[in-house]
Order: structure tokens, then sequence, then C-alpha cells
């Protein structure tokens, strides 16, 4: 409503017709929308210059839009031409300064600090969340797993109506950094397993427990948990680059991130134990055709076409669409906290498994060309 009290002329000399047009110039020129209620005010006060007084029948009662623009132009009463005129002039003058002052930063003042393997950035209700080692192809080292944690945290507090998930360079993740299985010192990879279980239940709890809207981004190929959280997520758009794969059999490992009770129940039980339980490799449009996938977009056009399609999603009702995201989820967190917590049990014996340690020192040898 403070926009909508009376402006006091700023200026000792009344604004002439020339100054009024130009403000009527600048008023399209605005970059961010003043608000109905000052649209409103710029109304009136247009009316009360132009034609003085309100001098037209009120409009009938569901005819809402003309009906507000009538009762802000009646408000100002007998408010002289020259007033209002002044009044539309000094109105539009404060719109501009402060549009001007809240142009849209560059990306590196927008960054947020205290990350070292992610970038956080927001912007137009939007809270990005960028895995960023793109040489490793964003696989997920221990501190990763931590920071995602403390951005998702601060993203649910944060006056974002959106969170997406993305990765840096040609992979969107290559999953779990096979490194974390090294330089365990002997005796101490039970005490690691343990360690490992407890990392992994609080990283997909905070997935199944995230109150607003999550956006996975994938930006190219996938692999292994993060494929399997996509199920907790509440969009997934892809670019016809990426690929989804989870091979944990060949790693001696078993599904996490809820993917055991997630993928049948999204794809079928024959199609996810293809992809859980022998590894299959989809491509973008198989995980679209299979429902993991919201939509794919050429790689050519994707970012831009994803980003515009976000934006619009962002300026929905905000408190509406975390309520909704929130009814969803509430029916099944039990279940999927169960999930999680059994899978993590069993991973942790894999992880001390023969198969495990051989597929893990496979991994290795290949990249020390051994
Ligand atoms: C006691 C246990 C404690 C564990 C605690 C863990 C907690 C949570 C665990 C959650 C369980 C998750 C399971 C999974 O995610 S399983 C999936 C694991 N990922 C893989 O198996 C992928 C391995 N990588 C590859 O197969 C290839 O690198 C890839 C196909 C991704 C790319 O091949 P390409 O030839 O194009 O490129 P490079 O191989 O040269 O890769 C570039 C460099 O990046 C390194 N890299 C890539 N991915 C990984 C990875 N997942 N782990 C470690 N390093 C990775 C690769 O080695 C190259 O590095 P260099 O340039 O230094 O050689």
């Amino acid at each position: 409503m403070q926009a909508l009290s009376l402006h006091m002329s700023k200026t000792a000399m009344g604004a002439s017709q020339k100054d009024f047009e130009s403000a009527m110039n600048q008023v399209k020129l605005l970059k961010k929308d003043p608000g109905n209620e000052v649209k409103l005010k710029l109304y009136a006060l247009y009316k009360q210059t132009t034609e003085g007084p309100c001098n037209t029948p009120r409009p009938g009662v569901f005819d809402l839009i003309n009906k507000a623009k009538w009762d802000a132009w009646n408000a100002l009463g007998n408010l002289p031409k020259e007033t209002a005129r002044q009044n539309y002039v000094d109105l539009v003058s404060d719109l501009s300064s402060s549009d001007s002052s809240s142009q849209v930063k560059p990306e590196a003042d927008r960054k947020q600090p205290g990350y070292e393997t992610l970038v956080v950035t927001s912007e137009d209700s939007i809270t990005k969340i960028m895995m960023n080692r793109p040489a490793k192809k964003n696989a997920l080292t221990i501190q990763m797993y931590r920071e995602i944690m403390l951005a998702l945290e601060a993203a649910s507090k944060d006056d974002s109506t959106i969170i997406v998930l993305t990765g840096n360079g040609d992979y969107y993740s290559s999953g779990n950094d096979l490194m974390n299985f090294m330089n365990i010192p002997p005796g101490e990879m039970e005490k690691e397993a343990k360690n490992g279980a407890i990392l992994l239940r609080d990283f997909v709890g905070c997935f199944i427990d995230f109150p607003k809207p999550l956006v996975a981004v994938i930006n190219g190929p996938a692999i292994g948990i993060s494929v399997t959280i996509l199920g907790l997520f509440d969009l997934v758009y892809a670019s016809d680059r990426a690929t989804f794969h989870t091979p944990f059999t060949h790693l001696g490992q078993s599904p996490e991130g809820c993917s055991s009770y997630t993928f049948p129940k999204i794809m079928g039980q024959a199609k996810a134990a293809e992809m859980l339980m022998f590894g299959k490799k989809l491509t973008a449009r198989e995980a679209c055709a299979q429902g993991l996938v919201t939509e794919v977009f050429p790689d050519s056009t994707f970012q831009k076409e994803v980003w515009t399609r976000l934006k619009a999603y962002s300026k929905l009702p905000r408190n509406t669409l975390h309520i909704s995201k929130q009814s969803i989820r509430n029916l099944e967190k039990e279940k999927l906290h169960a999930v999680n917590a059994e899978e993590n049990s069993v991973l942790q014996e894999r992880w001390l498994s023969d198969e495990c340690i051989n597929a893990v020192m496979s991994f290795l040898s290949r990249k020390a060309k051994l």
C-alpha cells in the first residue's frame, strides 16, 4: 500500500506536459514489473491528468479489472490535473531509479561463497547448485556430498521458489568418486564403511525431506548415485546427449538413493531390474519413455529451453507450490526413510566384500594404466 500513498511533489516547479510525456515513455522501459498496485496508481494519475476527476459509471461487480481501475481513479477525487501530472512524473522517477539499482548482477556477484566443489547461485527465485569438478566428470567426493547437503539446507530456507541441481562441463556426474575407497588404513575398513553409510543416509535423507520443488538439469551422462536419486526429484530435464547408467553389480555394490523402491514404481519391475541389477545404460529418450526423465531437449538448445521453462515456473505462487510438493512427498516420507536405511545397511556390507574391493582396484589399475 505504501506505493499507493499520495506522492508529494519533489520539484519546486510543476512538471510540464513534456515531462509528463517523457515519464509515459519511461514507464514502458521499466525492466522490473512494478506490481498491480503501482500500475493502478499510474493509471489513476494518468486519467486524472488527461481527463480530470472520474466521470464514468462504476463497472459491474464481475468486471474486476475495470472496477479496480475505476476505483483507483475515483479515489483521487478532485485532485487538480497539474498535481496529478506532477505526482505521475515523480512516481515514474522513483520507479526508474529503483529499477536501475535492481539491475541483474553479474554471475560472479550472485555466486554464494563458501563452497569449494560447487557453484551455488540464486537468480529469478531459482537457486542453482552446480557440481563443479568438470575435470573429474563431477565425481562425488566426501566433501562434495557434504557441500551439497549444506547447499540444500541453505536453499530450503532462502527465498527461492525452485532449486536446481546440475553439473559443470560435459558430464552431469560420474557418481561416487571411487577414490573415496582409497587411503583407508588397514583395519579401518569396517569403521570407514559405517561412516560412509551414515554419510549416504544423511545425503539421501536431505533429498527425501527437501521441502521445495527440486529439478535435475541433466547436462550430460549420469552414473551411479547421481542417477538413483533422480527418483526423489520433482522434474528431470535431460539433454539428448545424457545417458543414465547404474553399474552397481559390476562394481560389487547394491542400489541406493531409494532406487530399489522408486525405480520399480516409476518404470515397472522388469525395466528397473535391467538398470539396477544388470547395469543397462539408458539413453535420455529411453529414460524419458520409462518415466525417469520428464522431458528431453536437443543439446544445442538445452540450456536456453530449460531455463526459459524454469523461469516461467518460478513465477508461480511460491507457497502453494511448496505446499503441493510437501503434500505429495508426505504420503511417502516414512517409507522412503525406511528404504534408505535398509539400502545403506546392505551397501555397508557390500563395501567390505571381495567383489566390491576387486572392482574398485580394477578401476584404479586402469586409471594407473597398469
Ligand atoms: C569404505 C567406503 C566409503 C565410501 C563412502 C561413499 C559414500 C557414498 C557412496 C554412494 C554409493 C554410490 C555409488 C555410485 O555412484 S557407483 C558409480 C561409480 N562411478 C563409476 O564407476 C564411474 C567411474 N568412471 C568411469 O567409468 C569413467 O571415468 C567415465 C566413464 C565416467 C569417463 O570416462 P572417460 O574416458 O571419458 O574419462 P576419464 O576416465 O579419463 O575421466 C576423467 C578423469 O575423471 C576421473 N573420474 C571420472 N569418474 C570418476 C569416479 N567416479 N571416481 C573417481 N574418478 C573419476 C578419471 O579417473 C579421470 O581422472 P584422471 O584424469 O586423474 O585420470
